[in-house]
């Protein structure tokens, strides 16, 4: 298509029209070029008869010219006649001679002389008889008829001559030199035809390469035509697909968008069912995801929990951990210093000794020194008076007097030397004592190293403190535990079941099968009761692992806090085999509060311990440390000092613990005390509570801190039910009392939960809970244990037990406490 206008252009170079409207026949004459030749020139042509042959003259019947006349082709090498030959475009020519070699040029130069007009045949020059002769169809009478008649036209120049001459014979002669004269002008005239005729058919050749150029040309435009024909038809087959495209496009478009306006409305139709259906799925959702949330709070909480309870067991841990490092590190520190202060100060005494050794050394060659120098010093003065008597009495020793100067340069010489090694000794004395500066100097920056050191201790021993404090008020200022005993004797025959669920976790639960019920119906049914505490120890635990829980607490009563330690439960659970046996709490706690005091000496810390044995036997107090003779006899008091928040027992022994041994003394003398206080119907260990006191006073000299603690370790009486013991007399009182001072004690513990700071607490309601005043409640921290015989026959008592334990499990005291429920 783009070589539409390449096309165009050169049609309209060529003049020529459109192909379609030039409708030529397909005739062999057309491709020649000759669509210009005009009708009545093709018919001329038409007329003339075939080519005759070359332009040289042929033999014929008529008398020829004389032989020694020179033939056209001998002359034309000749100069040719002075008179000029009339221009050949100006002249008419012969040109049906070279029709006869040439049909293009005689078509050509017919057709020019098919114009010539015929009066040209009246002429009387020879051009104008020449001419008149040429053409068909224009021959001139012959008047004597036996000349033949020459395609050249002499017969015409004879009866032009016959007609206007006439016949002598001068004139005979004349005429045949005219004769000759005139076939001369005629070879001439033909030699001039001839040259005008090879111009011509130069000029013929020339037009005929442009004829054929101009053919081809005609031939390349007509194939070009021939393709855009065909492109014109392709295009215009390909406009009536487009067009029938269109139309189908057309109706498919009508039809989509009714397709279309049917499609949205069912999709309005969709959207809004789908956002009815939307909004009741939203509905659900939100429902389902508040119930998720409240499930997810609900988890989030016991995960909390339990996150925190974990976290307490790993303070404890990183604490025990922490205070065995730090013992350990000070013990290495404590050696190490040591160790280089004994190796210094042996050092010194080492270089002291070296020093005064070299000194004395230095002393003694030098006094040989200075002896050698004084001898040197009397030979020279011998000398010199003998050198003096020599020169007075003679000259001629003057050669002696020479070497004797000789020799006192010499002596000279090494009393110099002398001199010089006595500075050197005392030089190096002198270094020595530098270096003897400096060990005392380095000594010195060790031993304040060594105090940094010890500060930086007794720093992080305050921040101990402080955090062990933070620990155990986070771990709840009253926790309880509860450890079941094994059966042990002969007579411990039908334990109940007891279960430990999550023994192999954290040991928190216990789970006690309770009687059997039967009801109306004669159903016999038993019911679990399920309990958790802060720790619950099995049969198989053992004393140390239960210290384990408690020595925190130890700690913090060296710290200076009041701590009280309960063990709680029926007769026969082991609470004095928990606290008093020889592995027991109390002598655990004593060894390490004596540890612990020793350790901490090394930062300052001075202790004093004391610790006093009473118990409170129907609501009296009695010494456990004093004669067995005055017990129940010697009154004891208990006095209070309310601004320093102490308690002092007046009358009672009191014992000061110089050593981790002591302790078993004091616990001996208690029970001796007990075992002779006690009859064959009276236990007094089972109808009394003891109550171990240990007073700790530590004073810091260094940072001038002082603490006052006191542990109180507290085994309780009994806690059988009035009913249930069936008491009758002394024994009933003993129960009563026990029951009264066991209630007391839960009231003290209850209001301490729930009493607002300043509100009262009902201390003075039982002589127990009036001694334990100052380390119930407050700052101070309680630990209660309840025990439990695993028993079949004690099997209620241990009910009950745990219900009391767990409501003290459930009251808050100073900080927050978690509530734990009783599953019953
Ligand atoms: N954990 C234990 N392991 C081994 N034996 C135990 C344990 N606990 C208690 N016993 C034993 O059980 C018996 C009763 O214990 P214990 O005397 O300590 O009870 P109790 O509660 O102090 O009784 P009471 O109120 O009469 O003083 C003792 O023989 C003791 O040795």
């Amino acid at each position: 298509m783009d070589t539409a206008p390449e096309n165009q252009a050169s049609m309209r170079t060529s003049g020529l029209k459109p192909p379609s409207k030039v409708q030529l026949p397909p005739s062999p004459s057309r491709s020649n070029g000759l669509s210009e030749m005009s009708e009545a020139a093709t018919n001329s042509r038409g007329a003339m008869g075939p080519p005759t042959g070359t332009l040289k003259h042929k033999a014929t019947g008529l008398p020829e010219p004389p032989a020694k006349r020179k033939t056209l082709q001998e002359r034309a090498g000749e100069p040719l006649n002075p008179k000029p030959a009339a221009p050949p475009s100006s002249r008419p020519v012969n040109h049906a001679v070279k029709s006869t070699t040439m049909n293009g040029v005689r078509n050509v130069f017919s057709n020019s002389t098919s114009r010539m007009p015929s009066s040209n045949a009246s002429r009387h020059t020879s051009s104008s008889s020449f001419s008149g002769s040429v053409g068909y169809g224009s021959r001139a009478p012959s008047a004597n008829g036996y000349r033949p008649q020459s395609a050249y036209g002499h017969s015409r120049i004879k009866s032009h001559h016959q007609g206007s001459r006439p016949a002598t014979s001068m004139a005979q002669h004349d005429e045949d030199q005219n004769s000759d004269r005139k076939v001369f002008d005629t070879e001439r005239r033909m030699e001039v035809m001839e040259r005008e005729f090879a111009t011509l058919k130069q000029k013929m050749e020339g037009d005929t390469s442009q004829t054929t150029s101009l053919n081809e040309k005609i031939k390349v435009l007509q194939t070009r035509v021939n393709e855009l024909e065909a492109i014109r038809t392709q295009l215009m087959s390909i406009n009536d697909v487009l067009k029938s495209d269109l139309k189908d496009a057309k109706s498919y478009m009508s039809t989509a968008n009714m397709e279309l306006e049917t499609i949205r409305r069912n999709h309005t139709f969709e959207v809004d069912d789908l956002r009815r259906k939307h909004r009741n799925d939203m509905d659900d959702i939100q429902d389902q995801y508040r119930k998720e949330s409240d499930r997810t709070r609900r988890e989030n909480e016991e995960a909390a929990e339990k996150v925190r309870k974990d976290f307490e067991t790993q303070i404890d841990k990183l604490l025990k951990m922490h205070t065995e490092e730090l013992g350990e590190m000070e013990k290495r520190l404590k050696a190490d210093v040591e160790e280089e202060r004994s190796r210094r100060a042996r050092e010194v005494q080492e270089i002291r000794t070296e020093c005064t050794l070299k000194l004395q050394n230095a002393g003694l060659e030098a006094d040989t020194k200075e002896r050698e120098a004084q001898n040197v010093r009397g030979e020279l003065i011998n000398v010199k008076a003998e050198l003096d008597r020599e020169r007075t009495l003679k000259a001629g020793i003057q050669e002696q007097l020479t070497q004797a100067s000789t020799h006192n340069l010499t002596l000279e010489a090494a009393n110099k030397s002398m001199k010089a090694k006595i500075d050197f000794l005392e030089s190096d004395s002198q270094a020595q004592s530098q270096a003897f500066n400096d060990l005392h100097r380095r000594m010195q920056e060790a031993i304040e190293a060594a105090e940094l050191a010890n500060e930086k201790l007794r720093q992080e021993e305050t921040l101990r403190r402080k955090l062990h404090n933070q620990v155990q008020e986070l771990k709840g200022n009253i926790r309880v535990m509860c450890r079941v005993r094994p059966t042990v004797a002969d007579t411990d025959t039908e334990p109940t079941s007891i279960a430990f669920p999550d023994a192999d976790t954290d040991s928190k639960e216990v789970a006690v099968q309770g009687p059997e019920k039967q009801s109306a119906l004669g159903n016999v049914t038993t019911a679990t009761y399920s309990y958790s505490f802060d720790r619950v120890f099995g049969p198989t635990s053992q004393n140390a692992e239960v210290f384990e829980e408690i020595s925190q607490l130890v700690q913090s009563a060296l710290d200076g806090y009041n701590v009280c330690i309960f063990c709680y439960g029926q007769t026969g659970s082991g609470k004095t085999y928990t606290m008093s046996a020889s592995d027991g709490m109390i002598p655990r706690a004593v060894q390490q509060i004596y540890a612990e005091a020793t350790r901490l000496e090394e930062k300052g810390w001075r202790y004093r311990m004391e610790g006093s044995f009473v118990e409170v036997y129907n609501e009296t107090y009695n010494d456990l440390l004093g004669r067995s003779e005055d017990l129940d006899k010697k009154k004891l008091e208990v006095r209070h000092d309310t601004l320093k928040k102490q308690t002092t027992l007046e009358n009672a022994v009191t014992v000061e613990l110089d050593g981790p041994d002591r302790v078993d003394e004091i616990l001996k003398t208690a029970a001796k005390n007990r075992s002779v206080a006690a009859t064959k119907a009276n236990q007094r260990s089972s109808r009394s509570h003891s109550v171990f006191i240990l007073k700790l006073v530590g004073e810091n000299s260094i940072t001038g801190e002082r603490s006052e603690g006191t542990l109180n370790l507290v085994d309780l009486a009994g806690s059988e039910r009035l009913e249930h013991s069936k008491a009758e007399g002394a024994r009933l009182k003993e129960t009563q009392n026990i029951n009264k001072s066991l209630s007391c004690l839960g009231d003290v513990i209850n209001a301490l939960g729930s009493a607002k700071e300043g509100s009262h607490i009902p201390y003075r309601n039982s002589k127990l809970t009036y001694l334990l005043q100052y380390s119930l409640g407050g700052n101070s921290k309680t630990l209660m244990f309840v025990m439990v015989s695993p028993l079949q026959a004690h099997l209620q008592e241990t009910i009950t037990s745990l219900k009391f334990a767990t409501k003290v499990h459930n009251t808050h005291i100073g900080t927050a406490k978690k509530q734990t429920k009783t599953k019953d």
